[in-house]
């Protein structure tokens, strides 16, 4: 009897590469990727400047045209996962419309995907409130701090409720306080929605506190060097950073970092 579990990964990557064809030559960017992403489970990518971490989710949400391996979303091809809507995406950057209030900003997705109007006021009601930011949405971006620019981004990111979130270092530029009251935030979100998160990171502490699984690379070119499956419970508490366990978890990221030659990270 085949007992394998049947479930189909959210994302699969068999033997990926890219290879850039620049002006200087060719930049190999990804090498031989084998991932396995499952429903619920949030994954953060960590390692070095140009280990290809952003050129990952690229390839995930159709951005980026691998060169050689396969790569599926839900079972599709990164391009149809992107026509069916299965994801949303957050940059670094808020990248909010100063010229538009919140709603507006997170109503512009669903204006261009044709949601009626009521269903637009709906959708933008219910992830400011996931965001934790209702009683904001006739602000304008400026009048908000950089966290909850960010969470706004979130929001946007959230209207069309797609299952995977993808998360490019979105809370990079903020000082640790907020960071830590934005993870908090973020993994509550995840329980509630049991979203797919795909999440880049150049912090361990982050990495470890917030994933389930934890993926560590290595640059030139990039490739994966460990992917560790984390043993911390699914709730939280910030003070579990200074639990063995956790402590374990971030050591064996650091060692799987310098192994592959992480001293920038
Ligand atoms: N469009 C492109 N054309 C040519 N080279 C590229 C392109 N995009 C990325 N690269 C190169 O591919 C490599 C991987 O870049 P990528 O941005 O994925 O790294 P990263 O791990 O996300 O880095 P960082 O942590 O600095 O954001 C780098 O050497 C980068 O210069």
């Amino acid at each position: 009897m085949n007992t394998e579990s049947t479930t189909q990964p959210v994302i699969e990557a068999r033997q990926l590469d890219l290879t850039f064809q620049t002006n200087d030559g060719p930049v190999h960017a990804l090498k031989d990727v084998d991932l396995t992403i499952d429903k619920g489970d949030f994954v953060s990518f960590i390692g070095p400047s140009g280990c290809g971490k952003t050129t990952f989710l690229r390839c995930i949400a159709a951005l980026e045209t691998p060169t050689g391996g396969t790569l599926t979303v839900n079972g599709m091809t990164p391009d149809e996962a992107r026509r069916n809507r299965a994801y949303g995406y957050v940059f670094q950057a808020a990248g909010l419309y100063p010229w538009r209030t919140i709603s507006k900003n997170i109503k512009l997705p669903l204006e261009i995907m044709g949601f009626s109007a009521a269903e637009q006021q709906e959708r933008v009601k219910n992830v400011l409130e996931l965001v934790d930011l209702e009683g904001f949405g006739e602000k304008f971006p400026w009048q908000l701090s950089g966290g909850m620019q960010q969470r706004a981004s979130i929001a946007r990111a959230l209207a069309f409720d797609a299952d995977i979130l993808l998360m490019d270092e979105p809370f990079g530029a903020l000082d640790e306080i907020v960071r830590d009251h934005l993870n908090e935030q973020l993994l509550a979100l995840w329980a509630r929605t049991e979203k797919t998160i795909g999440f880049v990171t150049h912090s361990i502490p982050e990495a470890v506190y917030l994933s389930t699984k934890i993926v560590v690379m290595s640059p030139r070119p990039g490739r994966i060097t460990d992917v560790i499956d984390s043993p911390l419970p699914k709730e939280r508490p910030l003070d579990i950073r200074d639990s063995p366990e956790f402590i374990e978890v971030a050591h064996r990221v650091r060692e799987g970092l310098r192994a592959g030659h992480g001293d920038d990270v």
